[in-house]
């Protein structure tokens, strides 16, 4: 295996050091390093090294859409993105509800290489809603799922949510739900205002999302389990879920790097590339989004990566497929809602996109460290001076559907390294 020796970068949340990476492992942090002869040396001088990302929320489409992307080129994505990490949502075809799937998923990940894949386990058999999945069995898999969602639709019966969040307490387990009132949302394409009128688009009200993140809550709190809230994205659930807090109910909850950017005005081109699930809302509540994100109200950025073939998003808005592109974009729009705005720093981005997200995830000390002596050599090194326009042809993605297309947002990954194999090296795939 190759050693590395980065030199002269800003470590974040710390001082500007030089990192030896032998065997997997951050040897040692500081300057004068005694380094191996056969060291590869990078000279970071002038970059950031932030902890590997981890996404709490990105879409594969393998087993089923390989059309749309596979585990190979939604992990590359993910590695040109600075991730080290992806939970691989379950609404595949065949669903990720049986041991079965969920472990050819995770054997896929680990033979691609690129990033860890820990697959996420459907909540009901078929992503149906009706009947509990073997969560268990899923749990005991070689995948050791811990997390579980139905995400696309939300597990909208009461009494099955109630016995899916008291079931994965036997192994410490989280239900993460898409939060999405069923019945309020028939038919809906975008946010739910004065917009969706002028348009003659059926609108999908807060309320929709708002009213299933205030069950859950409470579902919760009766059982006593773990829940964790998907793409959330309006003022009034940043407000349910800070409110809460304070009164020490256990959730957590994820914003989009898009929900921080951009806002429902763009349905206005009728492009579909701006049409998805929960849909862009209105400038209040992008501010409402990037104030709870940065007050730890809402703990983490996931991307909700979701990749659709030019055939299902290259059409008449309310046919095409809700989703947008997310993994090679995130942290670049993440520094400009969050850091260019003075928002958060740095320190906070690495606790919003790695230490949290591992830590809800429970990747057991393998993702989500600091960048110290003895821990896996996850990282990632980030130019934040450096500016790029958004190509969609230059995604690793096999899909296009990037609402950044033609922006030019701030910052590019170097560098992103995985058990201290390079993944990426001067911003191009390095393997
Ligand atoms: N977010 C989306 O608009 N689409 C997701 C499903 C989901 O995350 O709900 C997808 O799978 O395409
Ligand atoms: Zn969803
Ligand atoms: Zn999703």
């Amino acid at each position: 295996m190759t050693a590395y020796l980065i030199t002269g970068a800003k470590i974040v949340g710390g001082d500007v050091a030089d990192l030896l990476i032998e065997n997997g492992k951050i040897v040692a942090v500081g300057t004068n390093l005694d380094a191996p002869k056969d060291a590869e040396t990078i000279d970071a001088q002038g970059l950031i090294a932030l902890p590997g990302l981890v996404d709490l929320h990105t879409h594969l489409r393998e087993p089923g859409r390989e059309d749309a992307e596979t585990v190979l080129t939604g992990t590359r994505a993910a590695a040109l993105g600075g991730f080290t990490a992806v939970f691989a949502m379950a609404n595949t075809d065949p669903v990720a509800d049986t041991a079965g799937v969920v472990e050819q998923v995770w054997r896929l990940g680990r033979d691609a290489g690129y990033a860890d894949v820990y697959p996420i386990g459907a909540v009901t058999v078929g992503r149906k809603g009706t009947q509990l999945a073997e969560l268990g069995a899923m749990a005991d898999s070689a995948a050791r799922v811990r997390v579980f969602s139905d995400d696309g639709d939300c597990v909208w019966d009461a009494a099955l949510m109630r016995r899916a969040l008291e079931y994965v307490k036997a192994f410490d387990g989280v239900i993460a739900q898409h939060a999405q009132e069923p019945r309020l949302t028939q038919g809906a394409q975008m946010n739910e205002g004065a917009l969706s009128g002028v348009l003659g688009l059926t609108g999908w009200p807060s309320v929709a999302e708002e009213a299933i993140i205030a069950r859950d809550i409470l579902l919760n709190a009766h059982v006593g389990s773990k829940l964790h809230i998907c793409h959330l994205s309006t003022k009034g659930s940043v407000e349910i879920v800070r409110a809460a807090k304070k009164r020490g109910f256990e959730v957590t909850a994820e914003v989009t790097p898009h929900h921080l950017l951009l806002t429902e005005d763009l349905a206005a081109s009728y492009n579909p590339v701006y049409k998805v699930n929960p849909p862009l809302r209105t400038k209040d509540d992008v501010e409402a989004v990037r104030e709870g994100l940065a007050d730890g109200t809402i703990d983490i950025v996931a991307t909700d990566h979701a990749p659709h073939p030019v055939e299902d998003k290259d059409c008449e808005w309310s046919a095409a497929a809700f989703g947008m592109l997310g993994l090679e974009t995130a942290l670049s729009v993440v520094q400009q809602a969050m850091i260019d705005t003075k928002l958060m720093t740095w320190a906070d981005v690495a606790d919003r996109m790695s230490y949290r997200p591992a830590a809800i995830g429970q990747v057991g000390g393998e993702h989500g460290r600091p960048l110290e002596a003895g821990a896996p050599a996850n990282l990632v090194l980030v130019d934040l001076a450096a500016e790029r326009t958004v190509v969609p042809g230059e995604s690793a993605s096999l899909s296009r559907n990037t609402p950044f297309d033609g922006m030019t947002l701030p910052g590019k990954v170097v560098a992103t390294f995985l058990r201290g194999t390079a993944t990426v090296l001067d911003g191009k795939l390095a393997r």
